[in-house]
C-alpha cells in the first residue's frame, strides 16, 4: 500500500502548471503562518509534498490537500485522495495486531496518565504535592539566537544569522512551543535553554498539562516526557525506540507491532540536556527505523537529526552552557527561559500564598534586599523563599532576615529537618542548632553524596551510591525532604530504586556544605578534586596532601574548575561555597559545623580575583555566574558600579571588559526599567563587546 506522501505526490502529479501554482498560492494564503513563503515558492511537487508533512504530520497533511483541491474545484481528485487515504488506514489498522478502537483507548489512557503527572510540582514533599496551576505563573521565555548557544557560530550562514535575529527577544509562551515551531521551518527541533531552577521543567509540564487538559497543540496524538536524568539509568542498553519508551511508558507494551509510530503525530519532550551522560555524538551512525535496536545515544541523535520518524516533534531543554551540544542545524527554534519579571514575582507569591497579608509583608520584605529581590527572577528561589519566609514570619516574627541565596538554602536545610522530626520522629520544634546537631550524622552522609555524585556529574543515584556514603534506605526518614525516589525500574528478577535531589539546586548547594566542612576539618583527601588535573605526576599528587590549603585558593581552584565544566554543572555549586564561606552561613550551620573560622581576609582576596577574571575575556555564562559570586559574598559594589553607568550621560572613564558588557546587559534585562537612552559608546568602543550590548538595545526608549 502506498505511504501517505505517495498518495500526495500522485494527487499532485495530476495538476497542470497551472493548477499547481494555485494550489501553492492557496496553501500560502491559509498556512502562511506555518509554512514559509520562500520554501513553496521555488518546490516542485516533491518538496512539497515532504514540506506539508514535516509541517502539518501525515494525517493532516491529507486534511489540507483534500481541502484545498475542493477549493480548486478538483473534486474528484479530492475525492480520490480521501478515500485512498482511508482505506490505506484500514489496510494498515488490520495489519497492526492492535485495532483502532484499542489504540484510541490507548491514547486516551496515555493523555490521561500524562494529565495526573504534569499536575503535581515534584517539590520533595510526598504529603502535600504542590497543585501546578495553582502556584504555576507565567514566565518569560524568548525566542533566542542560536548564535550565542553555538561556539561554531563562525560557520553559522549569514541569512541564518538574519532570520534569527531578526525576531530575536519575541515573547513565546510555553504551550504555543510547536506551532512556533512550526511557523519557522522545516527542523522539528525546539531547543530551550535556562539557568539552574528558571522554570525550564515546569514549562514542560505546563505545556504537557494544557495539551492533556484539550487546551493547546490538540493535532498532537501522544507526547512521551523524558527525563535525561531517568534515561541515563539505561544509557548503556541497546534497545530500539519502542523498548526505550517502554522502559518509562510500560503501558507502550502491547503497542509494538501498533501504526503508533507510522500514523500518529508524535512528540518527544528531553528535559535537562546539561544531565545527560550520553556521549551525542552526531557524527556517529543514524537510525533511521523503529525496529532496529541502538545505543541510547544514537536513537537520541537520530531523533534530533530528523532521521528517525521524521515528523516526530522533539523539545530538548538544558542549562545554558550544555545547550552548545546539538549542532545547529537542527534547531528550528531556539528559546530562552528568562525567569520572571517584577510583576511576575509578585504575582507567584501571592498565588503561593494564599494569606494576603502575609504575602503582601513578604513581598515588601523582599523588595527591601536587593539582591534577594534580584535573586527571585528565578522561580525555584521564590519557591525557598516563599517556604523560608512564610515559616519565619509565621513563627517569631523575625526581622533579620537573610539575603544570599545560600542562606536561604541553609533555612530550608532547617525547615525540611523540622518536618522531618516533627513527622517521623513525633519531636517537638527544636532551636537551630540543636537540630542541625542531630540531624549532623545525616546531614554529612546527604552533602558528601550529593559531592561524590556532582563530581561525576551523575544526579541520579542507586541503592548502591547512597549506601557508599552510609545512607541506610531502611532508614527511609534519612531522606526526608531533601532526596527522593523518583523511578522505579524492573530489570528481570530485580527491582531498582532510582533516587535524586529534590531539586538540582539542593543537590549542588549540599555539596557546597560537604567541601567547606572537609575545608574546615582539614580533610585534604577530599579536596583533591580541585587540586588535580590529569598531568599531575604521582609526586604532585602526593604534595597535594601535604599542603596547606588556604579558602581562596581552594575557591580560585573551584572557580577554574567550573569554568572549565562543559556543561557548567559547577556553577551554583560556586555559588553556594562562596555562600557558606561568609561568617554568618557559618554561624547559621553551627551545630552541623563544629567550630567556624574566621574567613574575612580570605573573602576580600576571593573578590578582587573575581573582579580580575571579569576584566578577562571570559564567556557570558561565567560572568553572569561570577556576577551572582560576588553578591553571594555579599559584595554589591560590581551591581552598583553598573548602576552608576546606567544612570549617567557621562563615559564611565572606564573601558568596560566583555564579560562587563554580559553583566550590564544582564542587569539591564532584569531590571525591567525601561532605559531612556541607551548608548554603548558611554561604556566601551569596542564593536565585538557592542555585540553583548545588543540584547539590551531591548530595554531603551533610544538607543545609540
Ligand atoms: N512558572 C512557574 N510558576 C511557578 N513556580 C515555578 C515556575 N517555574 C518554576 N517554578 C518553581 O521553581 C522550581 C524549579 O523549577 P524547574 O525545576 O522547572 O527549574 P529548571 O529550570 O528545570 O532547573 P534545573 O536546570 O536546575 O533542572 C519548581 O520546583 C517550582 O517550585
Amino acid at each position: 500500500m502506498a505511504s501517505v506522501k505517495e498518495l500526495l505526490v500522485d494527487s499532485l502529479k495530476e495538476l497542470v502548471e497551472v493548477e499547481l501554482k494555485e494550489f501553492h498560492w492557496r496553501l500560502m494564503d491559509t498556512y502562511h503562518k506555518r509554512i514559509s513563503k520562500s520554501e513553496i515558492e521555488k518546490a516542485d511537487i516533491f518538496d512539497t509534498v515532504d514540506k506539508m508533512v514535516t509541517c502539518f504530520g501525515p494525517k493532516e497533511a491529507v486534511k489540507i490537500m483534500v481541502e484545498i483541491l475542493r477549493k480548486m474545484n478538483q473534486n474528484d481528485l479530492a475525492g480520490q485522495l480521501e478515500n485512498k487515504h482511508k482505506q490505506s488506514q484500514s489496510e494498515d489498522s488490520m495489519k497492526t495486531s492492535v485495532p483502532v478502537g484499542e489504540m484510541q483507548n490507548f491514547l486516551k489512557t496515555h493523555k490521561n496518565n500524562m494529565k495526573k503527572k504534569a499536575k503535581y510540582i515534584f517539590e520533595g514533599n510526598k504529603q502535600k504535592d504542590t497543585d501546578l496551576k495553582a502556584v504555576y505563573t507565567e514566565l518569560l521565555i524568548t525566542e533566542g539566537d542560536m548564535k550565542n548557544v553555538n561556539h561554531e557560530h563562525e560557520i553559522l550562514k549569514i541569512d541564518d544569522a538574519f532570520n534569527t535575529k531578526k525576531t530575536q527577544g519575541k515573547l513565546i509562551k510555553c504551550s504555543d512551543i510547536f506551532n512556533e515551531l512550526r511557523k519557522n521551518n522545516e527542523k522539528k527541533i525546539v531547543l530551550t535553554k535556562g539557568v539552574a531552577g528558571i522554570g525550564k521543567t515546569v514549562s514542560v509540564q505546563k505545556f504537557i498539562l494544557d495539551w492533556a487538559e484539550g487546551n493547546t497543540s490538540q493535532d498532537i496524538d501522544c507526547v512521551f516526557m523524558l527525563p535525561f536524568r531517568e534515561t541515563n539509568v539505561i544509557k548503556d542498553r541497546e534497545v530500539n525506540l519502542h523498548e526505550f519508551l517502554q522502559v518509562f511508558y510500560p503501558e507502550i507494551k502491547e503497542l509494538e507491532n501498533s501504526n503508533l509510530y507510522s500514523k500518529y503525530n508524535l512528540a518527544f519532550i528531553f528535559d535537562g540536556l546539561d544531565e545527560s551522560q550520553l556521549p551525542l555524538n552526531f557524527k556517529s551512525e543514524t537510525l533511521d527505523t523503529v525496529e532496529k535496536r541502538a545505543s541510547v545515544d544514537v536513537l537520541f541523535t537520530s531523533l534530533v537529526k530528523g532521521k528517525l520518524l521524521p515528523s516526530a516533534l522533539v523539545w530538548v531543554t538544558s542549562r545554558p552552557a550544555a545547550a552548545n551540544q546539538i549542532p545547529s542545524r537542527y534547531v528550528g527554534l531556539f528559546t530562552e527561559v528568562r525567569g520572571f519579571t517584577d510583576q511576575q514575582k509578585e504575582e507567584y507569591f501571592r498565588k503561593r500564598i494564599t494569606d494576603e497579608s502575609l504575602a503582601s509583608r513578604i513581598i515588601s520584605h523582599i523588595k527591601t534586599s536587593r539582591s534577594l529581590y534580584i535573586m527571585c527572577h528565578l522561580p525555584v528561589f521564590c519557591w525557598i523563599t516563599a517556604t523560608v519566609l512564610q515559616n519565619i514570619l509565621i513563627e517569631n516574627n523575625a526581622e533579620n532576615i537573610s539575603t544570599t541565596l545560600t542562606e536561604m538554602y541553609i533555612r530550608f536545610l532547617l525547615i525540611q529537618m523540622n518536618m522531618k522530626d516533627q513527622k517521623y520522629d513525633g519531636k517537638e520544634q527544636r532551636q537551630p542548632t540543636k537540630l542541625l546537631h542531630s540531624n549532623r550524622k545525616s546531614i554529612l552522609k546527604l552533602a558528601k553524596l550529593a559531592f561524590e555524585q556532582l563530581k561525576q556529574e551523575n544526579f541520579v543515584f542507586c541503592e548502591k551510591d547512597l549506601k557508599a556514603c552510609g545512607i541506610d534506605m531502611s532508614k527511609d526518614t534519612e531522606l526526608t525532604g531533601m532526596i527522593a525516589e523518583i523511578i522505579k525500574t524492573e530489570d528481570g528478577l530485580f527491582e531498582t530504586k532510582v533516587f535524586c535531589f529534590v531539586h538540582l539546586s539542593v543537590q549542588e548547594f549540599l555539596a557546597a556544605v560537604h567541601v567547606f566542612i572537609c575545608y574546615l576539618n582539614k580533610n585534604k583527601r577530599e579536596l583533591r578534586f580541585f587540586f588535580e588535573n590529569s598531568q599531575n605526576t604521582a609526586r604532585q599528587k602526593l604534595q597535594v596532601l601535604f599542603r596547606n590549603v588556604k579558602l581562596h585558593d581552594l575557591i580560585k581552584r573551584a572557580t577554574y574548575k567550573a569554568m572549565q565544566s562543559q556543561r557548567g554543572h559547577l556553577d551554583l555549586f560556586l555559588r553556594f561555597l562562596m555562600g557558606i564561606s561568609l561568617e554568618s552561613s557559618q554561624n547559621l550551620l553551627k551545630g552541623l559545623i563544629t567550630h567556624t573560622k574566621d574567613t574575612t581576609e580570605s573573602i576580600r582576596q576571593t573578590t578582587e580575583y573575581i573582579k580580575q577574571v571579569q576584566n578577562k575575556n571570559i564567556t557570558n555564562e561565567a560572568s553572569v555566574n561570577l556576577f551572582y559570586c560576588l553578591l553571594e559574598l555579599k559584595d554589591h559594589s560590581l551591581y552598583e558600579e553598573i548602576q552608576s553607568y546606567l544612570s549617567s550621560d557621562e563615559h564611565s572613564g572606564r573601558e568596560l571588559s566583555s564579560s562587563m558588557c554580559t553583566v550590564l546587559t544582564y542587569i539591564v534585562l532584569m531590571s525591567e526599567k525601561v532605559l531612556d537612552e541607551f548608548n554603548p559608546k558611554r561604556f566601551t568602543s569596542s564593536p565585538s563587546n557592542y555585540e553583548r550590548l545588543i540584547p539590551a538595545v531591548r530595554c531603551c526608549r533610544k538607543a545609540m
